[in-house]
Order: C-alpha cells, then sequence, then structure tokens
C-alpha cells in the first residue's frame, strides 16, 4: 500500500527536492503541500511536471482535516511555523519526518511527550545525510580518546538558525563520550565577544555563512602533537533526499520521538 504524504515548505531548497523525490518513488503518494503563500492553488501551478492536481493550503490543520488518508508529513520550512505544523499532524494521527532545524529544547520536549502519549512515530532528523550521520558517529567514537574538539560548522547565507541543527546533535553525541573538561587557557578572554564560539557542554561551535556554501561541517579533536579532522560536505541537496526516504519507510514502524538518523542506522 502507498504511503499518503504531506510537504510543508515543498518551493524551498529542500522542498522542492522532496516533491520530486516523492513523486519519482513508487510507493509513495504526495496528496498535500502546507505552504504559507499559495492557499487554494495546486502544486502543478507551482512546478508544471507535477501531472496531478495536488491542493495546496496554507494551514496545517485544514490540510490535515481535509486529507484524514494523510500518513506521514515531511517538515522542510522554518522553525516557528515547522514546529505548529509538526503538532498539528500528531494532533492528527500523522507522523512527522522533520528536517527542519532550529526547534528550542522546550518544543522537542513537548512533541516527545506528545508522539509517546500518542503512541505515534515522530522523526526530527537534523541531517538526513548519510555521510553527514557517519560523520557524527566516527566524531562520538574519536571523543572518548580525544576530550578536547572544536566543531566548524560551514552554510549558505540564506540560513536562519545557528548553530546548525548538525552540530548541535554532534555536540550531544560528543558529549555522551567525552570527558568533561574546560578546553584552552583557564584564563583565556574574549576581546572581542563570541570569538570563542558558542558553548554546548564545554564544547565550541562556530558558525560561517556565506553565498556559494551548501552544508559542510569539520569537527576538530586536538591532542598533544596530533590533530583529527572528521569532515563532510554536502554539495547539492540531492544529498538528504534518501535519508528523506528512509525516514518517510521507517516513521510508519517506529513508536514515539527518534532525534536524528544515527539511531536507526
Ligand atoms: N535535516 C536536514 O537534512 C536538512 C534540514 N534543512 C532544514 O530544512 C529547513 C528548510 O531549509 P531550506 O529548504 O534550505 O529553506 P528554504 O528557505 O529554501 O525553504 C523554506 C520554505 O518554507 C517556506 N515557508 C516559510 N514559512 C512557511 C510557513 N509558515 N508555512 C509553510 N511554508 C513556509 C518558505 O517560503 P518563503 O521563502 O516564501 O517564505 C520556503 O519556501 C531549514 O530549517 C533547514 O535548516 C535543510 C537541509 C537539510
Ligand atoms: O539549512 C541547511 O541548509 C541545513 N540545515 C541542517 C542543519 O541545520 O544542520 C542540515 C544541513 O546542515 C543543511
Amino acid at each position: 500500500m502507498a504511503i499518503n504524504v504531506v510537504i510543508a515548505g515543498p518551493r524551498g531548497k529542500m522542498g522542492s527536492e522532496a516533491v520530486k523525490m516523492v513523486e519519482n518513488e513508487t510507493n509513495f503518494r504526495l496528496v498535500a503541500c502546507i505552504d504559507h503563500k499559495n492557499n487554494g492553488r495546486t502544486l502543478d501551478t507551482i512546478f508544471p511536471d507535477v501531472e496531478r492536481s495536488i491542493p495546496i493550503y496554507d494551514d496545517a490543520t485544514k490540510c490535515f482535516e481535509n486529507h484524514k488518508d494523510a500518513d506521514v508529513l515531511i517538515e522542510l520550512s522554518v522553525p516557528q511555523a515547522g514546529y505548529k505544523h509538526t503538532k498539528s499532524a500528531l494532533e492528527h494521527h500523522v507522523r512527522p519526518v522533520v528536517g527542519t532545524t532550529g526547534f528550542t529544547e522546550v518544543q522537542l520536549k513537548e512533541l516527545d511527550e506528545f508522539a509517546q502519549r500518542n503512541n505515534m512515530g515522530c522523526m526530527i532528523i537534523p541531517n538526513f545525510a548519510l555521510g553527514a550521520v557517519l560523520m557524527m558517529k566516527f566524531a562520538k567514537m574519536a571523543a572518548t580518546y580525544f576530550p578536547d574538539v572544536d566543531i566548524i560548522e560551514k552554510h549558505h547565507d540564506q540560513k536562519l538558525d545557528a548553530p546548525s541543527g548538525t552540530a548541535i546533535k554532534t555536540a550531544e553525541l560528543i558529549s555522551e563520550n567525552r570527558k568533561a573538561k574546560t578546553q584552552g587557557h583557564p584564563k583565556e578572554e574574549e576581546t572581542i565577544p563570541g570569538a570563542r564560539g558558542a558553548d554546548l557542554d564545554g564544547i565550541k561551535l562556530h558558525s560561517v555563512r556565506l553565498p556559494g556554501l551548501v552544508a559542510h561541517q569539520e569537527v576538530i579533536f586536538g591532542s598533544p602533537g596530533q590533530t583529527l579532522t572528521i569532515k563532510h560536505d554536502s554539495m547539492d541537496r540531492s544529498s538528504f533526499m534518501d535519508g528523506v526516504k528512509l525516514c518517510v519507510n521507517k516513521v510508519m514502524e517506529v513508536k514515539g520521538l527518534i532525534y536524528g538518523l544515527d539511531t536507526i542506522l
């Protein structure tokens, strides 16, 4: 049986890739989209290659009430709206696969509780690229031996959130294996605030935003006489689509919140 999919943010850089992916997958069926600017239009008026009339809603609740057959929401819009779409999906028994980053800790906790209470699958995936997931796993492994580590993430200059969801998730995974320590000189001072980056559990996160970049991250470990760099680059957003596909299938089977692809790979 086909999995009926709703996409939020279909005109975006990721959303438009997801529309192509879902349309090309024989066991997925795109049933509706959520887009704050195109209520009442159909997707073919935006993407002429889409042959069927797929309705667009500006409101997630309206969308899910009109599409009781929807199984999965692929959420790829912006943090505030994305959170509302995700909550509304869960309220309507639609399983969310969320790529949107920038949710607060409180929002993540609330979605987790909601998904558990309703015994429903919900996947929040900071990075769908399989190479990025491996980078995170390798960084977690290395942290057992190298407690000194900085993370440099580099993205296109249209990105809304900093640090990236990937950098946050990487630091969280590293923290699971890293012996707690304060890095750098105990007396170091920032002469310009922010010079040493953001701090997550004592790990420094540095965010670069430049036109020309897509999505890149380096995790640099240091110890006397050596450094180890684990690096991943997404040169194209097609790199994320295998992960999205995997999650749409997987979210149909799991219960409760899954945060990050590392837990299921
Ligand atoms: N998990 C992963 O692997 C990846 C995650 N991301 C994340 O995915 C999200 C989208 O990224 P990207 O595609 O690059 O961003 P874009 O800005 O290209 O796309 C976002 C889209 O969402 C639309 N949008 C804005 N507000 C709403 C709303 N209220 N309802 C519906 N749609 C809305 C925007 O429309 P308009 O511009 O007209 O306002 C735009 O079309 C980001 O949070 C990003 O961090 C990105 C890449 C990979
Ligand atoms: O906004 C992006 O582009 C990306 N966002 C995600 C993040 O915040 O980690 C994933 C990837 O890095 C691309």
